[in-house]
């Protein structure tokens, strides 16, 4: 029997309006080839469904300690003290990943949500219902649907059956890329997608692979293939203190857009923020997280006028 393709999903999001032109659903698939240190979705970046851990919702291993029960790896143990939303001591419980192997038994147990496991197969089907849910505020603002991650392009005949289908189904569509994909995947994808949501996070490849720990030539040549067949960009830079806001840096922005300008609806600036902070410690992996001043609106105007003086239209957030 021809098995079911199914995606692997971390969240799906209606009134969605930073993923594209008007409201839209946004549909995260799990999994990247990225490590960026400022991520605001660390939960994307495995391919796999994982624990997660949401202290506040806690009661504590004292008054319930239900996952230590439910473990059959012996995975949990009584963990450090806390205090939870009531500002009451609680005795938290401690995850040892090495033993853990995403069972889910501890978040099945968790009646309090405390525990819950993040990443959920789902067909094209499900996803396509949960679409048209949101169907009137697509019509009445030109939105529509954006596929976005992690990178979904690491997952490209999910990626590519669920464009055929909102095209299918007269939907206007996005994907929202890292652009670090084989060309061979992103071409499959241009009949279907009107606009490509394209991150360019660093044009000097040395610093892109040591920060990120990919290069970013494969990037650079899409963009470009993109614009030489015909397909939209929508381009992101996500401005990150001390690695890419400096005006010489923009420079380099400036002129590689310069020679893709026409296929370039808008340039997003996207403000370095530090939303996805708590999001590193519910992963209970320890990570070092990456914290930084956010760059002033000054600098942000600064950036925005820079490239506008390249014949970019330029918005900020
Ligand atoms: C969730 S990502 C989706 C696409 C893909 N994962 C990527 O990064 O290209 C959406 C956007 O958020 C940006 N982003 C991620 N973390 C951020 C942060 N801490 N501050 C500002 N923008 C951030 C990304 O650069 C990307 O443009
Ligand atoms: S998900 Fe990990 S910690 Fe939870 S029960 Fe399974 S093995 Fe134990
Ligand atoms: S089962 Fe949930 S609420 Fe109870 S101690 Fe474990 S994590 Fe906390
Ligand atoms: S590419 Fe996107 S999802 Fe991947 S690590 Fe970077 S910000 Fe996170």
């Amino acid at each position: 029997m021809e098995k079911t393709l199914t995606g692997k999903t971390y969240d799906i999001q209606g009134f969605s309006v930073q993923d594209g032109p008007g409201i839209r659903t946004t549909v995260f698939l799990k999994g990247c080839p990225l490590r960026c240190p400022w991520c605001h979705s660390p939960e994307s970046q495995e391919f796999k469904t994982e624990l997660n851990w949401m202290g506040v919702r806690c009661l504590g291993i004292d008054a319930c300690g239900k996952c230590l029960d439910a473990c059959p790896n012996g995975a949990v143990t009584p963990g450090p003290v806390s205090q939870n939303a009531a500002g009451e001591d609680i005795v938290c419980p401690a995850v040892d990943k090495s033993k853990c192997d995403e069972c889910g038994a501890c978040a099945a147990a968790c009646r309090a949500g405390a525990l819950y496991m993040c990443g959920t197969d789902r067909t094209v089907d499900e996803v396509m219902r949960r679409i048209e849910r949101d169907r009137p505020f697509f019509e009445e603002s030109g939105g529509g649907v954006t596929v976005s991650g992690g990178e979904c392009l690491s997952q490209p005949e999910f990626t590519l059956e669920l464009l055929r289908r909102c095209k299918a189904a007269g939907l206007h569509t996005a994907v929202d890329t890292t652009g670090f994909v084989p060309w061979e995947v992103v071409e499959k994808l241009l009949p279907y997608t009107d606009v490509f949501l394209y991150d360019l996070k660093n044009m000097d490849s040395a610093l892109h692979r040591q920060v990120i720990g990919v290069p970013n030539e494969p990037i650079l040549d899409n963009a470009r293939k993109i614009a030489g067949a015909g397909g939209r960009l929508w381009v992101r830079i996500p401005v990150i203190p001390m690695f890419n806001e400096s005006k010489a840096h923009f420079d380099t922005y400036g002129r590689f857009l310069s020679d893709i300008r026409d296929a370039v609806d808008i340039v997003q600036l996207l403000p370095y923020h530090t939303l996805g902070v708590s999001k590193h410690d519910r992963l209970l992996k320890n990570d070092t997280v990456f914290m930084a001043e956010p760059p002033s609106d000054a600098l942000m105007q600064d950036r925005k006028a820079q490239l506008e003086g390249y014949g970019l239209k330029v918005r900020v957030h």
